[in-house]
């Protein structure tokens, strides 16, 4: 029996569909761009994956692999349900099932942006022992990120976003074992930046992930251009609510 009713459907909300759609919006963005980055969907135990290597906003459905996931699931146990006839899965999949099985995710997002880039450069710019963590607060857009893991609410306009840094590794894969040290250094992040490469962000579904990726981008080219302004990323504004006017 062919395996292609994993992917097949008329819904365009389907993870067979949507990474598709969805890497074409992010090629537009500069996210996806010659091949790298990408996007993989979680639906319970079925984890949805792009293959390696191909132009991300040129994908269609039947492209796309499709993992079992359960306990077992890491490098060495993957059991998949489809693979398309050539080709091999996205080089991120370690890294995606790290979101998936530590933290519960159900889209995790990948991209070669620019701007996370460049934050990760400025940060190396700024020296050992500063490197490591990209800091910011007092910024309106804070506001798009989840409080943390299994934690309600969103962050507010005073609370300060911290986003890790790891350094890039030969090979994709290996940089698993440094973003799962990431994770539980901090329990409560949503995304993981990557030196001189970019940034990996999940979220309990699409509509989180893609929407925490977009605050991040925003935030990360804003904080460039107030570098470029000698504006710094984090403020001692006071927390003052001011009395609303009647
Ligand atoms: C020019 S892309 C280099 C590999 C990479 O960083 C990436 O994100 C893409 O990996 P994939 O295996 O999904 O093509
Ligand atoms: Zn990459």
């Amino acid at each position: 029996m062919s395996d292609d009713h994993y992917i097949t459907s008329e819904d365009p909300d389907h993870p067979a569909n949507l990474i598709p759609s969805l890497c074409a919006k992010f090629w537009t963005l500069g996210w996806v761009t010659g091949t790298g980055g990408g996007c993989s969907i979680r639906n319970d135990d079925l984890v949805y994956i792009a293959p390696s290597g191909v132009q991300k906003e040129l994908m269609k459905n039947t492209d796309i692999y499709v993992l079992a996931l359960s306990k077992q699931t890491d490098l060495k146990n993957r059991v998949y349900l489809r693979s398309p006839p050539c080709g091999r899965p996205s080089q991120c999949t370690p890294l995606f099932l790290a979101a998936f099985t530590k933290r519960g995710a159900g889209c995790c997002i990948h991209t070669h942006s620019h701007w996370a880039v460049l934050v990760t450069l400025l940060l190396e710019a700024q020296g050992p022992g500063k490197d490591k963590l990209f800091e910011i607060n007092n910024i309106e857009q804070i506001k798009g990120f989840g409080k943390g893991f299994q934690k309600q609410g969103n962050l507010g306009y005073h609370d300060t976003l911290r986003i890790p840094v790891i350094e890039n590794t030969a090979h994709e894969e290996d940089l698993t074992e440094f973003l799962e040290e990431a994770m539980d250094q901090h329990p409560d992040t949503y995304a993981v930046l990557v030196r001189r490469h970019g940034v990996y962000v999940w979220g309990d579904n699409v509509h989180k992930a893609k929407t925490m990726c977009e605050s991040l981008d925003y935030l990360f080219q804003l904080a460039v251009e107030m570098k470029q302004l000698g504006i710094p990323w984090l403020s001692d504004i006071p927390v003052t609510v001011p009395t609303s006017r009647r």
